[in-house]
């Protein structure tokens, strides 16, 4: 079963071809990582999937219908950095998820519906750790917060797949380990794909179902506009990680280091994949 399917699939600007002849079938509730060197078209793929670029030449299809030329509350994004708006607080950053997924006139949400929405905003804010944080603002917040949080907006309005770009890059490793402890327990808990860019490759096997890797094939100085990336290696996880997993999340929760309000300045020890 495909929930997205990319069909050879080219970017090209001007004269440099980027990426080229991708394909990719991609199950439903996978977590892909993509890896690759510096410039072989991570983002640009990504940005392809959240309809930010438009392919050359191909088609991307989720559910077996062709994505939608706007980005689209299907699919949600974490950046590395800047995903969430600094001038509202950290119930209104989620509260706006849940808006621009579209209710009423300008997106604005009034009377049931928003209280709805409130209520699995903070919900959703007490899964990644926030719920004493509601009125603060991102800037009051640490690097591990920020991305908690930017978790929690792309969440709120249910995407069939979350894209990631970087998103754990600009953390220091031990709080790293505590993200990605959250992120897979999200993974488990939430009924969507997950497909994200990283430049580390046990991050990568650490999170994913599926490592997929990019690199250019004709590399000489002179092919380098000539001749995008493609698909070089497609390795199944193993063991295999199924998504769902009943048992996840039973192990106890242990205060978080990122967030100052909670540290206490132990390691993880109760997922021994955390301690890798
Ligand atoms: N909007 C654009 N216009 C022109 N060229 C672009 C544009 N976006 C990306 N590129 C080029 O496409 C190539 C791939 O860039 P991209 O950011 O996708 O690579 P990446 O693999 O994600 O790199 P990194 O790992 O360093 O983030 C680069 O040569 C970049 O300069």
């Amino acid at each position: 079963m495909t929930q997205i399917s990319v069909r050879n699939v080219w970017k090209e600007y001007g004269e440099q071809v980027v990426l080229e002849q991708i394909n990719l079938e991609i199950a439903p509730r996978s977590f892909v990582a993509l890896v690759g060197p510096s410039g072989c078209g991570k983002t640009t793929f990504l940005r392809m999937l959240l309809s930010q670029e438009t392919p050359t030449k191909g088609e991307i299809l989720i559910d077996g219908i062709p994505i939608s030329p706007e980005p689209g509350p299907d699919r949600g994004v974490v950046f590395q950095r800047y995903s969430v708006f600094p001038h509202l607080t950290v119930l209104g950053n989620v509260l706006l998820g849940a808006e621009l997924k579209g209710g009423g006139v300008l997106g604005r949400l009034f009377g049931t519906a928003r209280r709805q929405a409130k209520e699995e905003a903070v919900k959703l804010l007490d899964a990644v750790g926030l719920s004493h944080a509601l009125e603060k603002y991102p800037a009051q917040l640490s690097g591990g917060m920020q991305q908690r949080l930017a978790l929690a907006q792309a969440l709120i309005a249910k995407p069939k797949v979350l894209l990631l770009d970087e998103p754990f890059g600009a953390l220091d490793p031990g709080i790293r380990g505590d993200v990605h402890k959250l992120m897979r327990q999200l993974w488990h808990e939430h009924p969507m794909s997950v497909v994200m860019v990283t430049h580390d490759l046990s991050e990568a096997f650490h999170l994913a179902t599926r490592v997929i890797a990019f690199d250019r094939r004709r590399n000489l100085p002179e092919e380098r506009l000539r001749y995008g990336a493609s698909i070089t290696n497609d390795i199944e996880v193993w063991p295999r990680r199924v998504a769902g997993n009943p048992d996840f999340g039973k192990e106890p929760t242990l205060p978080r280091r990122d967030d100052p309000a909670q540290a206490d300045g132990h390691p993880d020890r109760d997922d021994p994949a955390d301690a890798a």
